[in-house]
């Protein structure tokens, strides 16, 4: 199968900062995609040349098959939302919704439409006019409606509040169950999106440490809280990425090899156990880990 997005040890350097380096991966068609890391992680340099407005340093990429610079072809496929989009200012949304319409081949106007009424925006008010979350509502129904075969969010809700957050969750899934494309989720907000992703990448300090199916990585990590013997008879042989002592007690985080059976095992020890969530687990695996690489699990 053609993959939307295949790169292989991309690397963008700034002078001695190396942004994204020797990433690969590739990204199949019709899946949602979080890329998430810690600020100055690599994310939106990685989205800037997938989209073709940043040149690599070195290394290989390809979207939908080509590489995207120049290329009609590929960059009309390709819709990127970014945090703090710039638009005349002088444009009502209307008129940037007319433009969107011309430029996307999928757009859905009556789709289009029907999302500013949800997020209750004033189609006729000029864009220097609107509120910081009115103009990234503006963005995400650009990227919903534009139903790109290539959609990428970066970071797309400054400014939003829970509701509309949570209106863009809900109309994402919705849309892609009718309309399957590649999805890419940058956000920090793990927790709100980690029911959406279908497969999980994480960069640090431009690396790409872990690249796995959200369904894998559920359950993959476990914390146990007990006597610290029992915690420490439990985590032997595991790799523990939390540890905290409470007087006699032991609340640890292990990772790698977590099956029923484990889960079993630590209860039989008087442990009680408890599932690590998407940000938990990320927290861990980018808190100052430095020397970790790639992560297996
Ligand atoms: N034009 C540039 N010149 C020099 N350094 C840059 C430039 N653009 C990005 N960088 C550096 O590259 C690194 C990665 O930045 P990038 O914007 O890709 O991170 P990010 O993961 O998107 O972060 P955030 O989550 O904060 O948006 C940072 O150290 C940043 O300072």
């Amino acid at each position: 199968m053609q993959s939307a997005v295949a790169v292989s040890n991309l690397t963008k350097t700034y002078g001695k900062v190396a942004a994204v380096s020797e990433v690969s991966f590739t990204m199949e068609p019709n899946k949602i995609y979080g890329l998430l890391g810690r600020n100055g992680a690599g994310k939106t340099t990685i989205m800037h040349m997938i989209t073709a407005q940043l040149f690599p340093t070195s290394g290989e990429l390809r979207v939908f098959g080509e590489a995207p610079y120049e290329n009609a072809n590929v960059l009309s496929q390709i819709c990127f939302i970014k945090e703090g989009q710039k638009y005349p200012d002088l444009f009502r949304i209307s008129d940037v919704l007319d433009v969107a319409g011309g430029c996307f081949k999928n757009w859905d106007n009556e789709y289009a439409y029907s999302l500013v009424e949800e997020f209750r925006l004033p189609l006729k008010r000029r864009m220097k006019k609107l509120s910081r979350g009115m103009l990234s509502s503006v963005g995400i129904i650009i990227g919903l409606a534009s139903r790109a075969p290539l959609t990428l969010f970066d970071e797309p809700y400054l400014g939003l509040d829970a509701v509309a957050r949570s209106l863009f969750y809900n109309r994402l899934i919705e849309d892609y169950a009718e309309h399957p494309r590649t999805i890419v989720l940058s956000t920090h907000l793990i927790d709100e999106v980690s029911q959406l992703l279908e497969h999980v990448m994480v960069i640090d300090k431009g690396r790409l440490i872990l690249n796995e199916e959200s369904e894998m990585l559920r359950g993959r990590a476990l914390t146990v809280i007990g006597s610290a013997a029992a915690v420490e008879s439990f985590a032997a042989g595991k790799e523990m990425i939390e540890r905290e002592a409470f007087g006699s007690l032991m609340k640890s985080t292990v990772m790698g090899g977590i099956d029923e059976d484990e889960i079993r095992r630590a209860r039989a020890l008087g442990l009680e156990t408890t599932a690590v969530s998407l940000q938990q687990l990320i927290v861990h695996l980018t808190n100052g880990n430095s020397e970790r690489g790639a992560v297996r699990l």
